[in-house]
């Protein structure tokens, strides 16, 4: 029955229902001609933004059409069987442009847009709008060997925080245990060289152009740090801004910019702060036989982890805590010499065999800040460290430290360490003590390791503010062992502790090596005792 136009009626439920007035009515055909028109636009459109996967289904129907099935299927089992050499060949270029893409694109529609209006949903992230739900739009997924980057927009009104802090709960509604949120692009553009890498840099320009309404999803699908990281090569000429110490989730190698920087360690205990040490003392090697690196190490817990490498050191300190304070005394002694010789040439240290880069090593760093009984004792390094840590870092005096608890009653000059090291840690707190506020919100879930993960840690990598998950190399008592057979330090490196009788260990044979032609590297007071135990010794050095 046709109803008055604008007529309010009551249904037989008992609700008014408004009857607007239709203002016009479209013949059916009409219809029927707009959503063809609508669904061939579509369909352009799609053809347009996909020409690869439009090009191969218009290549499949035509070779089809010509020579049956076989047509089809010879193209395919040859192009999987070329696949497969590329992939034995070279698996990074395989990874890079045929299986990463390809598998980005089936796990893109397959599993994320299945799934996704639930997802953003559960995940608080979705919005709702002029009574409409408004969800972030799934960009592209890309996929490496580890890992699925999802590229996001933002609803209107979000910003990278909000996925940030539903970082765990995406992870997990995908189903996977570790996720991280990068507000910009997560790996850096390649580096391009050649005849063609004028262009090549222009597409990446726009590529990795910054997009401030895109967040990116890093979902790590095979957790590749499982595995137990072997010790890397040792390079005889380190690279101090570069110093490999371990895998990251997407399996390339993490590296410590070590010059000019300070590093803190913190994990629980059995955590592996030893291999991270460990690790950097390996990655030093090659510098530290050479003479271009000298470790002053400090070890209260009397040896127990350091004293297996002894003949890599140039000091070592493990039993007598005044010896310790003595070693920091004697790196300020140092730090002022250079600052005085630097001052007005030059802005940062160069390491050279004349005037090495001193590392100074504490494992368990609170036994000399906190749980020291001697409260003079305790003053006198607490002052050594801060300055050291306040001004060493230009002149290559450098302090890398372990500590199991970062509190600020245990470690008061924790802000002074600009690079940060977080392992497995017991309180959430803690998190955010050891890598800086809010890293934890970033992905940082150090206080949620899982027993296996003995090695594991977060670090902050250069220029980004979000944290990212490593594993660092297990050195074993043999590797240290042939470490320090094969790069132990040199001869000039002589261990000043030693000789005034605080520290029983005794000195370890040395390599003779050329002393140094230029440039005093300690006071003179210091110079003289060396070589004056070298003529004792018969000109050992
Ligand atoms: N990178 C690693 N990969 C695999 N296992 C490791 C790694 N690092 C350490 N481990 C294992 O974890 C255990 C504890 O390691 P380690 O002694 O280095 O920890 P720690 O944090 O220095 O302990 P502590 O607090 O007692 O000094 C050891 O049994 C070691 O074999």
């Amino acid at each position: 029955m046709r109803r008055p136009r604008g007529e309010v009626v009551l249904t037989s439920a008992g609700d008014l229902v408004v009857m607007r007035p239709k203002r016009f009515e479209l013949p059916w055909w009409a219809v029927v001609l707009g959503l063809i028109g609508r669904w061939s636009w579509r369909l352009t459109w799609w053809c347009l933004r996909h020409p690869i996967t439009t090009t191969l289904a218009v290549v499949a129907v035509w070779l089809y059409a010509e020579f049956g099935w076989a047509g089809v299927v010879v193209p395919l089992a040859l192009a999987a069987m070329l696949a497969g050499v590329w992939r034995w060949r070279h698996a990074a270029s395989w990874w890079a442009w045929c299986g990463g893409p390809l598998l980005g694109a089936f796990r893109q529609v397959f599993v994320y847009r299945r799934t996704w209006r639930e997802a953003m949903t559960l995940c608080g992230l979705s919005r709702k709008y002029e009574h409409q739900i408004v969800l972030p739009k799934l960009l592209s997924v890309r996929c490496d060997e580890a890992l699925d980057v999802l590229a996001i927009r933002m609803v209107r009104g979000q910003n990278p925080l909000d996925f940030q802090k539903a970082t765990a709960n995406l992870a997990y509604a995908f189903g996977r245990r570790h996720a991280r949120v990068y507000s910009e692009r997560p790996d850096d553009p390649p580096a391009r060289d050649g005849r063609l890498a004028w262009a090549l840099r222009l597409v990446d320009r726009v590529r990795y152009r910054d997009r401030p309404t895109v967040v990116y999803v890093v979902l790590v699908r095979t957790d590749a740090l499982r595995k137990l990281v072997k010790p890397f090569p040792v390079a005889e000429l380190p690279d101090f801004t570069k110093l490999p110490l371990a895998m990251r989730e997407d399996l390339r190698t993490w590296h410590l910019h070590l010059l000019a920087t300070h590093v803190l360690i913190g994990g629980a205990t059995r955590r592996g702060k030893g291999s991270v040490l460990w690790s950097l003392v390996r990655a030093l090697a090659g510098g530290i036989s050479s003479g271009l690196v000298r470790l002053w190490v400090i070890d209260p817990k009397g040896g127990m982890e350091f004293a297996m490498g002894r003949p890599l050191f140039a000091r070592f300190a493990c039993k007598s805590f005044e010896a310790m304070a003595d070693l920091l005394d004697e790196a300020v002694t140092v730090m002022r010499e250079r600052q005085g010789r630097l001052a007005g040439h030059v802005r940062v240290h160069t390491p050279t065999t004349s005037d090495p880069l001193i590392v100074v090593v504490i494992d368990e760093m609170a036994a000399l800040t906190a749980y020291l009984q001697d409260g003079e004792l305790r003053k006198r390094i607490a002052g050594s460290l801060g300055l050291l840590l306040s001004q060493g870092a230009g002149v290559g005096v450098l302090v890398v430290a372990a500590l199991q608890d970062p509190r600020k009653e245990v470690l008061p000059f924790r802000d002074l360490f600009p690079t940060r090291i977080a392992l497995g840690l017991t309180e959430e707190s803690q998190v955010d003590m050891v890598l800086g506020d809010g890293a934890r919100d970033r992905g940082a879930l150090a206080d949620q390791m899982p027993r296996w993960a003995k090695g594991v840690g977060y670090v902050i990598l250069d220029g980004t503010p979000e944290p990212m998950r490593v594993r660092f190399s297990y050195i074993s008592d043999d590797d240290i062992r042939q470490l320090a057979t094969t790069h132990p330090a040199p001869a000039d490196a002589a261990d000043i502790l030693a000789q005034v009788r605080r520290e029983t260990a005794p000195e370890p044979v040395r390599p003779p090596v050329q002393r140094r032609t230029s440039g005093p590297l300690l006071p003179d007071s210091l110079l003289n005792i060396l070589d004056q135990d070298n003529r004792d010794n018969g000109g050992a050095s």
